[in-house]
């Protein structure tokens, strides 16, 4: 059963039309066969008895029966055809569905451990395989191997000894492969591992291009990324030709089974214990039989594989998400109690407390890696803290749901992701029932209003992927009319480190007076003359909280924000 599960990415059930369709047509499959048999008996019966003639009307009515059979054959595929495909595609895209949804629910501090490549992988890649499986290879093993069974049973009806000798050597190749399955799934997740590694180095070389330009990286990158090309070719390469000869060995082995019926039968003959007409029934049948068997072997390894590619699908699925039901209560108050937090096994955050009152103004500050943007990330349970907890009107976040607590939270982060969609689209990702007046309104008190109407097509103008035709300063301010939009209670706001053109900081500042009013903000700040009136300031240095207060009150301790504040003034003027 968990083979199933795994070949079908935890979704069994797909394959049971398929699966049934396939075994109807392959049973409609097996009448041809008793036709020729009943054609080879009448044929041959003058021969063997002279004294009885040919029996044309019979022999008509088989050629009838086999012209039949032939619709019929046709009529039983249609439904075996459709339902493998469209179970297959359909099963697949539920699939890619369900693991995206999942995705999003898992904590990013799991997200971070594994690979970009691999994730991207398992949902093209590893899907592909799993349509595959569903819509050819499962069915066409179960039915590759029920045929040879029924073969079995009604031709024992014809002649016992020549239906065993005929499938005498199939145990022998069945256990050259089972007892093979430890080398093949070893091959197979060295093959996957080249795969993900592959797909890891090409995402790297293509997000990295920009910077490989600039600096003439190619030599250096180009080598990582043609080295993993390399070692996929070199795994395929093994892949096939280890498995190749097992696959092969096993066919030689089922096939020896009909050279060894045409001996036993031959002696059986000569022994005057068998008829010639049921030995022609073997010999038309036993050329036949072995088609789907071999199909069945040589698509074992296959299946194997597959199952590998849908096992990682399958534990991903499992890998338990971000708990909590609750709602988050009225009252937005944010509180970090005693919160210690690491990515890896570094700890980025060491028992640090901070109240931010519903409705205030609080500035985080300190040196680059002090742990600024993690306080956010905290707030809005991208991540869970390992020690402590982050408090909402005093209750734990962990306790809420996580979509639920989104939704009373608006983030303005540094890089700001456009989707490939309109402007108004991607201003609506704020609140997905807007209507058109509230998005512009948004846009309006976020000053991109006028630069919108300046492009083609207004606010139905396409942004590139990642929102590469606008400006960094434009992407910041749709940035903050999907916040403003959103409307919610609490506000994360990174501020940009790099150094934007006057008129455009003066638009942003504009829009964040705007988008912050009345409600609880939280800004990770670097220029500090942008936060000094800031109901608070924390001061952050390696993870910890040294010093927190107003502007004036952190000055006059002359320490680590005093220093920052007479660097940043220095170099100001
Ligand atoms: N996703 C991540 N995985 C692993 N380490 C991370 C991750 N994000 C941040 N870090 C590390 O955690 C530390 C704190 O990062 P954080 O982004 O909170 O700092 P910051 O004070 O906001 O820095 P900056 O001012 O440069 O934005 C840094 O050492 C950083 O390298």
């Amino acid at each position: 059963m968990n083979m199933l599960r795994n070949i079908t990415a935890d979704n069994p059930h797909s394959l049971i039309k398929p699966v049934f369709y396939t075994i109807i047509s392959n049973l409609v499959g097996l009448i041809p066969f008793v036709l020729l048999v009943e054609a080879a008996k009448l044929i041959f019966n003058p021969f063997v008895h002279p004294d009885t003639p040919l029996d044309t009307a019979r022999l008509w009515w088989v050629c009838g029966g086999l012209a039949v059979s032939l619709v019929l054959l046709f009529v039983s595929e249609i439904p075996a055809y459709r339902s493998q495909y469209r179970d297959a595609y359909s099963a697949a895209a539920d699939g890619r569905s369900r693991l995206a949804e999942h995705l999003r629910k898992l904590s990013l501090g799991y997200l971070n451990k594994r690979d970009p490549g691999d994730l991207a992988n398992m949902m093209v890649g590893d899907f592909a395989v799993i349509e595959h499986s569903i819509s050819h290879l499962v069915p066409q093993m179960i039915g590759a191997a029920i045929m040879p069974v029924l073969a079995l049973i009604g031709l024992s009806f014809l002649d016992w000894r020549l239906a065993l000798s005929l499938f005498a050597a199939l145990p022998v190749a069945i256990l050259l492969v089972l007892l093979t399955s430890g080398i093949q799934r070893k091959l197979g997740s060295q093959h996957i591992r080249a795969k993900i590694d592959a797909s890891n180095r090409l995402q790297e070389y293509l997000n990295g291009i920009q910077v490989i330009k600039a600096y003439n990286l190619t030599g250096e990158r180009f080598v990582r990324l043609e080295q993993s090309f390399r070692e996929l070719m070199r795994q395929s390469i093994r892949f096939e030709g280890i498995l190749g000869p097992i696959v092969l060995s096993a066919i030689v082995c089922v096939r020896a089974g009909l050279t060894l019926m045409v001996m036993v039968g031959v002696h059986l003959l000569l022994d005057e214990s068998l008829d010639i007409i049921t030995f022609v029934a073997f010999l038309i049948i036993g050329t036949r039989i072995f088609d789907p068997l071999t199909t069945a072997l040589a698509g074992y390894a296959e299946f194997r594989y597959s199952e590998q590619a849908g096992e990682r699908i399958v534990q991903l699925l499992r890998e338990p998400v971000m708990q909590g039901e609750r709602h988050p209560p009225e009252g937005y108050d944010v509180e970090l109690k005693q919160v210690t937090f690491g990515y890896l096994d570094q700890p980025v955050l060491r028992d640090v407390n901070v109240s931010m009152p519903a409705g205030s103004f609080t500035a985080l500050v300190g040196p680059s890696g002090s742990g600024k943007s993690t306080i956010l990330r905290l707030i809005a349970r991208f991540y869970d803290p390992e020690k402590g907890m982050v408090t909402m009107s005093g209750e734990d976040i962990r306790a809420m749901n996580p979509e639920s607590l989104l939704q009373k939270v608006s983030m303005v982060f540094q890089d700001v992701y456009l989707i490939q969609d309109t402007i108004a689209g991607n201003i609506r990702f704020g609140r997905s029932d807007a209507t058109r007046e509230e998005i512009e309104e948004a846009a309006r008190l976020a000053c991109c209003h006028d630069f919108i109407m300046k492009l083609p097509n207004g606010f139905d103008t396409m942004v590139g992927e990642g929102g590469s035709t606008l400006s960094g300063g434009e992407k910041q301010r749709i940035s903050i009319a999907r916040a403003i939009l959103k409307n919610a209670p609490i506000i994360l706001l990174d501020e940009a480190t790099a150094s934007l053109d006057p008129e455009n900081e003066v638009e942003i500042q504009k829009a964040i007076d705007r988008l912050v009013r009345g409600r609880t903000v939280i800004v990770v700040a670097h220029r500090l003359k942008t936060v000094q009136h800031a109901d608070q300031i924390v001061v952050l240095d390696r993870g910890r909280v040294v010093e927190q207060g107003r502007h004036k009150e952190l000055l006059s301790l002359n320490g680590l924000y005093a220093l920052l504040w007479r660097r940043q003034h220095d170099e100001g003027k």
